[in-house]
């Protein structure tokens, strides 16, 4: 059995706001959180690994709850356009030349960055998603990844999420999602399909919806109602757990209808800024009782997959649209990353806190760095202060990916100089 001690460590738990471990111990049996405790630690040490948390601050693992991991591949690239034309002049060309290799080589370079801003889980949608299971295996990383459903080759796409989910459905790491793309890139029938296997084999369902004005429209034109509508009327919410990135243009009907579900909205704060798609009701949903995770969505509309910046641009977004500099607080933010988006992915008894039985994904912050300091609120340091790069340690699934900012199960050098060689072969091809 391996055993971690993190020991001499301030402990966020996100049980509650003001639980807050001001001094205490974590210990890790293999997978598994076993104890959580004030003061220090007086068992048995032999056998245990090491890790001094002064100056830390651990917390839950972030979770991603929209990505799309190989897009660090077209980081940068298509920039300047609005959804639509991003993605039929520029995005989808390029993506129609990617083979399997190159999707890992993305994926890698995707996760090293997630390790490194703080993310252990993340709820992904892409091609050949086979390929980032294999990634998530080699760099140790949570992942619920959903091969897409997009266009007129559903039928054949929904077949191979399901042997995704046979070959994956033990796994301790990789967990398989159905990804119907959106309502405006599916017909009535694919989404109906979506859901029927989706409820079929118990799977949570990842999908876009009402992302941009064009696909409101789009949608009026062709049903007459909204997008989120079109998804109720084909049962893709019925009996499900649905995660849909954006719901930008929500309105108080759809927002009503939704919590009436097992759903969760992603605000994907920076994407929707870059793309100038909207800024999303969240303060109505959360208000509503609608589950609201985070997501970055892919490097090309961000550009990077640091959820720790994402949660600061999260919360000051919704400050200023709100008109109200109490809305969506640091500690209600950091819950979007943490609790409620192990819900979206049906794993809050296990996921998301610091606690007893949860798996162990844990992440260190450094508090010894001048930007951190004083620590008047542990949390506004956390989602307003603090960097990507204050990330110290990170363990998923009780073994240590990274420790005192060196990565363990990734060679960082090597991936960046595979991505870079794969972008330009890609654009020549
Ligand atoms: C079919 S895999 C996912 C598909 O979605 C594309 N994509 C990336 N970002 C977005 C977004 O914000 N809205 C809609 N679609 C997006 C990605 O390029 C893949 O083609
Ligand atoms: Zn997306």
């Amino acid at each position: 059995m391996s055993k971690i001690l993190i020991e001499n460590v301030k402990i966020i738990t996100m049980e509650k706001q003001d639980e807050i471990i001001s001094r205490g111990y974590v210990l890790i049996e293999d997978s598994l959180i076993n104890l959580v405790e004030e003061g220090e630690y007086t068992g048995e040490r032999e056998g245990l690994e090491i890790i001094d948390g002064k100056g830390c601050v651990a917390l839950p693992g972030l979770i991603n709850c929209h990505t799309h991991i190989p897009m660090t591949l077209l980081r940068g690239y298509g920039e300047g356009l609005p959804l639509m034309r991003w993605l039929n002049e520029k995005i989808w060309p390029f993506e129609m030349k990617l083979n399997s290799e190159d999707i890992y080589a993305g994926a890698l370079l995707g996760m090293i960055e997630m390790v490194k801003s703080g993310t252990t889980s993340f709820v992904d949608m892409y091609f050949m998603e086979d390929a980032i299971a294999k990634a998530c295996k080699n760099a140790n990383l949570r992942g619920f990844l959903g091969s897409p459903m997009i266009g007129d080759f559903w039928k054949q796409q929904i077949d191979e999420s399901i042997a995704l989910f046979g070959k994956y459905k033990d796994d301790e790491l990789v967990n398989v999602l159905i990804a119907p793309h959106s309502p405006y890139t599916l017909s009535m029938e694919a989404l109906k399909q979506a859901g029927e296997v989706a409820r079929k084999y118990n799977i949570p369902i990842h999908i876009h919806i009402a992302e941009t004005m064009d696909e409101v429209k789009i949608i009026s034109d062709k049903y007459n109602t909204t997008p989120a509508k079109v998804c109720e009327e084909a049962g893709i919410f019925e009996n499900n757990r649905t995660i849909a990135a954006h719901c930008v243009h929500f309105n108080d009907e759809d927002i009503d209808m939704v919590s009436k579900y097992d759903f969760t909205a992603v605000y994907n704060p920076q994407s929707n800024m870059k793309l100038a798609s909207g800024i999303a009701p969240v303060v109505k949903m959360i208000n509503k009782g609608v589950n609201v995770a985070i997501g970055t969505d892919g490097a090309s509309s961000n550009n990077n997959l640091n959820l720790i910046e994402e949660m600061q641009t999260a919360s000051y977004l919704q400050k200023l649209s709100n008109n109200d500099a109490t809305a969506l607080s640091a500690y209600e933010t950091l819950k979007l990353a943490t609790v409620n988006a192990a819900k979206a992915v049906g794993m809050e008894d296990r996921l998301g806190k610091i606690k007893k039985g949860y798996l162990a994904d844990i992440i260190l912050i450094d508090f010894g760095k001048p930007h951190m300091n004083p620590p008047t609120d542990v949390y506004s340091n956390i989602v307003f202060s603090a960097q990507g790069g204050d990330v110290r340690t990170v363990i998923v699934n009780g073994k240590v990916v990274m420790k005192d900012y060196i990565l363990l199960s990734l060679d960082e050098k090597e991936i960046i100089e595979r991505a870079n060689r794969v972008f330009v072969d890609v654009i020549n091809r």
